[in-house]
């Protein structure tokens, strides 16, 4: 059975209808989903602006627009694998303990059957309980974070679950592959010289968004697939990496960051590494003007969709 494809836009107007990921079919109307795209409307771990939990129907919405062939990738993703919208994972907003146990048992719920996920956020706590779910299966991950942000700040007003905290936990937990860790696009003030070192510390590396624009994205991208070589890979990515004029909508905005041109095309640059997973974060449309993040994070999930359609073991 070839795969069920999303909507056909040249017989019902790519505006009407419900908004599942690209129109794609739901994961109850197929038998077996190669990639899902899931939400989690989840934003309690936020430290600034909130709104990141009306993040998955935003992507949903912007991504009627998606087309079904990737030319720079040269992929038909929904046609060449099953491609599913999951819908959302219901979280407690009041508790996050909670949240994060739910996340991490329904991804592990839908990763069973061999399904490979993009998760849209949400705020970047829900990262801890993907890559536990992750890890679970792969063993320890490689990490590529596009991010203005480094996100292994110890805790924020005492508590370890933030969306500030994430990828310091998932180290300490052993979930993360400490010899492939790397941030993508960093930049802005911090609280001190002492969250490098301890990032540092905790194995990370780091290309700042001023080394993006400097080396180019092909000295990039060759300096991180050297780093990630053939271990599974985890990619995260906060949409605040873009500059806040390519992706005004989001919690933490910081000036200075990457086009959504750079960024898209870091991640083509990333074909046949045996990436295993991926999410992308942050999107709050509240914040948004004319869908113009909604847009730049549909694009990204498609993108991630069309690697993990790539991989032979899918
Ligand atoms: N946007 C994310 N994930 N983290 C930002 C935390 C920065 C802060 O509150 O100081
Ligand atoms: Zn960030
Ligand atoms: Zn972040």
């Amino acid at each position: 059975m070839p795969p069920i494809g999303p909507l056909d836009s040249s017989r019902i107007p790519r505006f009407a209808g419900f908004a599942t990921f690209a129109r794609l079919p739901r994961i109850d109307e197929v038998d077996h989903a190669d990639v899902a795209v899931v939400g989690v409307p989840f934003d309690s771990g936020v430290s600034y602006r909130p709104g990141a939990r009306f993040g998955p129907s935003a992507v949903r919405e912007a991504s009627r627009l998606l087309r079904p062939y990737h030319p720079a990738l040269d992929v038909s993703p929904f046609a060449e694998r099953q491609v599913v919208d999951a819908g959302d994972i219901a979280v407690n907003p009041f508790h996050i303990g909670e949240a994060i146990e739910k996340v991490q048992q329904d991804a592990e719920a839908l990763m069973a059957g061999g399904t490979r996920l993009v998760t849209v956020g949400g705020d970047h706590t829900i990262a801890l309980p993907l890559l536990r779910a992750t890890a679970k299966k792969h063993g320890p991950v490689a990490l590529l974070h596009f991010d203005a942000h480094l996100d292994t700040w110890d805790t924020y007003f005492g508590e370890p679950y933030t969306h500030g905290t994430p990828f310091r936990r998932a180290v300490e937990e052993g979930i993360l592959d400490t010899a492939a860790l790397s941030h993508v696009g960093t930049r802005g003030p911090l609280y001190g010289k002492r969250d490098l070192e301890e990032d540092r510390r905790l194995g990370f590396g780091i290309v700042t968004s001023g080394d993006v624009l400097r080396r180019g994205v092909d000295e990039t991208v060759d300096a991180l697939r050297g780093r990630i070589g053939d271990r599974p890979l985890y990619v995260s990515v906060d949409i605040d990496v873009l500059d806040p004029a390519h992706a005004p909508g989001t919690g933490t905005p910081e000036a200075g960051g990457l086009t959504s041109r750079e960024l898209l095309e870091i991640l083509r640059g990333l074909r046949d590494l045996h990436l295993v997973g991926a999410d992308v974060v942050e999107l709050a449309p509240a914040y948004d003007h004319a869908e113009i993040t909604a847009v730049a994070a549909s694009h990204v999930a498609y993108d991630l969709v069309s690697l993990l359609a790539l991989e032979k073991s899918a």
